[in-house]
């Protein structure tokens, strides 16, 4: 054994404190020799990823890859990281993280190469195996991890469904019973009790029972008086977290955990069986109710994506089975539950700070309101429950909810998979099974897609002559573009700007102080803590005054 103080010593005859420590620790001479060496080698190596740094914006180190940049970033805000370092490299970035991750992608904000990868060589790009085996126990083959056949039958039966006259009479219906008979009085008695509620919660919960009637054609009532909390809407909330958890975990160590059901797949097992059993149990009440039903009355009671789904036969006759209808009425509610809230919740937030929008929006639904005077004895006391039509001609409204979606899309970050090698419009190579990730938040800040003025908020930038103008889906990309593009968009557009317009008619919203807003890292942009907001009613005219009378008097029966 050597002794503690043999040393070794550097050639000007002094010894280093690496050389005291490890000759402390009982080394041979040769083997610190050796031992010092690798020291040397790894200093060389990561003063090479740190020069990295300065040609690529980012430090690449030994093994752990960009990992602790991320590290940093998720401790901070995430999106902002994201956007700084594409804004830095012109819009496209490698990310690498650890080899024992699934973190290595190609990050992107440019809209080339959206339009690349979302239209041009679509079928190159599709959802991939990754994403369909880490999304399968909560979406099985549902639309969305689903490509090529299974997909496209999906959204071929979807897409005839979401255009049906009947689809749309059940979505301004359903939305209608939704807003006055629950989410207002839930508002008026916040309003009445002077306590400040969760905007975001509220906005969550209508969200959640209205696509719930839609795809179901089953109301949950997680907004009902009281804001119970409902079995069903929780074990789906904690399923989609779950499922979220396993892209951030290397697939063998998800994989192991499910196998010993450990962790978060417990949790995840425990949630599905909840989701299981809810979905299985309308589907076997709808299929008996239908097989009672005769053809015609079939149709006409029933506009749910259920019913559609349920009543389908492809070219064989062959029906879809339960676990596919179960799929099916999953992905719909994954799709409808908070892309919509969460995108109402930041709307109301940047009113908070631009009061301007906020007068010109109640300008709009003022003038809309009093254009109907003419026509009120005629109207009676339905004046103030807006209509289809009105809804579709709040032209500034509609911009200021796209300019919301424009900075905060509900949702962030979305994913691909490359099938053969390919090379983007930038010039960005992309290997044979490279996963693709576009920053759309990031790309709602780019000041060569949006100008000087980026990043604030004003909804005039989608205006023209008074009336909104839309613009390139690759520029804009909250809804997705190319085949793919969101099936539910009008809906939400519709849903937004009536919940947004029944609410602002009637009351102010006001953030409450020190209340703090960030976004928290999900597969949609929720705020972290939730939108803290007190309401104070807004002065109303006799009409309006009328139709909340009749609305309380129908709630009292
Ligand atoms: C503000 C509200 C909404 C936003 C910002 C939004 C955004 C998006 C985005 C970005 C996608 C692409 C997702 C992906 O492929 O990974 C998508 C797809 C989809 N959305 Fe929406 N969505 C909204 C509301 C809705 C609603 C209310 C519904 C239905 C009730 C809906 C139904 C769908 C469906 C079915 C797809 C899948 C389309 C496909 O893969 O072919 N969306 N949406």
């Amino acid at each position: 054994m050597n002794s503690g103080n043999q040393t070794t010593t550097f050639s000007n005859g002094r010894s280093s404190p690496t050389t005291n420590l490890m000759s402390s620790l009982g080394l041979l001479p040769s083997e610190i020799q050796f031992l010092e060496l690798l020291v040397a080698l790894s200093i060389f190596v990561t003063l090479r990823a740190l020069r990295q740094t300065k040609r690529q914006g980012l430090a690449v180190w030994p093994v752990v890859g960009m990992l602790p940049s991320l590290l940093l970033a998720l401790r901070n805000d995430m999106y902002e990281w994201i956007t700084g370092v594409l804004d830095g490299m012109g819009g496209t970035f490698t990310f690498r993280g650890p080899w024992f991750t699934n973190l290595q992608c190609i990050v992107t904000a440019d809209p080339r190469n959206l339009e690349h990868l979302l239209k041009t060589k679509f079928s190159n790009f599709p959802k991939g195996d990754y994403f369909r085996s880490t999304v399968r126990d909560l979406l099985g083959d549902g639309i969305f991890g689903a490509d090529d056949e299974v997909w496209h039958r999906q959204r071929k039966i979807a897409s005839l469904e979401f255009h049906s006259a009947g689809f749309r009479s059940l979505t301004v219906q359903s939305l209608y019973e939704l807003v006055h008979s629950r989410l207002l009085p839930v508002l008026e008695s916040a309003c009445n009790n002077r306590k400040p509620i969760d905007l975001q919660d509220v906005l969550l919960r209508l969200t959640f029972d209205n696509v719930c009637i839609i795809a179901f054609g089953n109301d949950p009532g997680c907004l009902r008086p009281g804001l119970p909390e409902i079995p069903f809407a929780r074990a789906f909330e904690d399923a989609t977290e779950a499922t979220i958890i396993r892209f951030m975990t290397p697939t063998a160590i998800w994989k192991a955990m499910r196998f010993f059901d450990l962790g978060n797949e417990r949790r995840l097992r425990r949630s599905l069986k909840h989701v299981d059993d809810f979905a299985y149990e309308v589907i076997r009440t709808r299929k008996k109710e239908l097989s009672l039903e005769s053809g015609d009355e079939k149709k006409a009671a029933r506009s749910d994506l259920l019913t559609a789904f349920t009543s389908h036969k492809d070219d064989h006759g062959t029906a879809f089975s339960d676990k596919l209808l179960r799929d099916v009425c999953v992905n719909f509610i994954l799709a409808g539950r908070d892309t919509s809230s969460v995108a109402l919740a930041w709307f109301f937030w940047l009113l908070n700070q631009y009061p301007e929008v906020e007068k010109r929006i109640l300008e709009e639904v003022r003038r809309i309101v009093e254009d109907r005077e003419y026509n009120r004895e005629e109207e009676g006391e339905e004046s103030l429950v807006f209509k289809r039509e009105e809804v579709k001609r709040m032209e500034y409204l509609q911009a200021a909810l796209t300019e919301a979606l424009r900075l905060y899309p509900s949702v962030p970050v979305d994913h691909k998979e490359v099938i053969e090698d390919e090379v983007f419009p930038d010039g960005t190579v992309l290997k044979k099974g490279t996963k693709v990730v576009y920053a759309i938040y990031s790309m709602g800040r780019m000041e060569s897609i949006w100008g000087k003025d980026c990043r604030d908020y004003k909804p005039e930038r989608w205006l023209k002559d008074g009336r909104f103008m839309s613009e390139s889906a690759y520029k804009f990309t909250a809804f997705n573009g190319g085949p793919r593009l969101c099936l539910g968009k009008d809906f939400a557009y519709y849903q937004m700007k009536f919940v947004a317009a029944s609410i602002l008619y009637r009351y102010h919203v006001k953030v409450v102080e020190s209340h703090p807003v960030v976004p928290k890292l999900a597969l949609t942009m929720y705020m972290r803590y939730g939108l803290k907001v007190t309401l104070s009613r807004r002065k109303q005219d006799q009409a309006s005054q009328i139709v909340n009378k009749r609305v309380r008097a129908e709630l009292v029966n």
